[in-house]
């Protein structure tokens, strides 16, 4: 909890959870390789899509996230942006925590401009860019990566954003999905929202 008040800091992170990497780059992909691998191969056993693929194709997924705009481009989760404004409407205080991809120039500003343009300005203006999400307070982070770490030992609980390439995650919360946000919240943080 905040040292100035009770309301619980939920922070949630962005690609893979707020908005879909994994849709955005099959799409780019498979447009610009139709020779190559398909989403439908099968499902993502690990984090980094360049590390599930032949290592053939590692600079090709490389060029793809390091675009110009690619992060812009990024849809959002179902459910995700009637969720965060629920949990800021409803007393949690909500913070987007976020991974730059820093070979990509416009990663960082796109992720604002997306922000802002499928959550709205608030949303932008909450929002935490770090490649250390470990330097970050807060009660909760929800991520999809299955081992959040960092220069230091979090505050936080990790909330797993469950996907297929995180089922062996060592955190023992986990969340199947934005439907899902007040039956996995509450019972960490305590209360219900406000
Ligand atoms: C899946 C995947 C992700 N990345 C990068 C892209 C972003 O910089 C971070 C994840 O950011 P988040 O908002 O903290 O989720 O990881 C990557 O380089 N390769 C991948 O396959
Ligand atoms: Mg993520």
């Amino acid at each position: 909890m905040s040292p100035l008040t009770s309301t619980p800091l939920v922070l949630v992170d962005m690609d893979g959870v707020l908005v879909d990497l994994e849709a955005a780059f099959w799409d780019a992909f498979e447009t610009a390789h139709p020779a190559g691998p398909r989403r439908t191969d099968g499902d993502r056993t690990v984090f980094r899509i360049d590390e599930q693929l032949d290592p053939q194709w590692r600079d090709a997924v490389r060029s793809i996230m390091a675009a110009p705009g690619f992060f812009g481009g990024l849809r959002p989760v179902p459910g995700a942006v009637e969720a965060l404004d629920e949990m800021l409407d409803e007393g949690w205080d909500v913070r987007i925590c976020t991974a730059p991809l820093l070979h990509n120039p416009t990663c960082a500003s796109d992720k604002l401009a997306s922000l802002a343009r499928h959550f709205g300005q608030r949303w932008a203006e909450r929002a935490v860019i770090t490649k250390d999400k470990t330097l970050v307070r807060g009660d909760v982070l929800i991520d999809d990566k299955p081992v959040v770490n960092g220069d230091w030992t979090p505050v936080w609980k990790h909330v797993v954003f469950a996907a297929t390439y995180n089922q062996a995650a060592p955190s023992p919360y986990r969340m199947t999905g934005w439907a899902s946000w007040r039956q996995t919240l509450t019972p960490l943080l305590g209360r219900t929202a406000a």
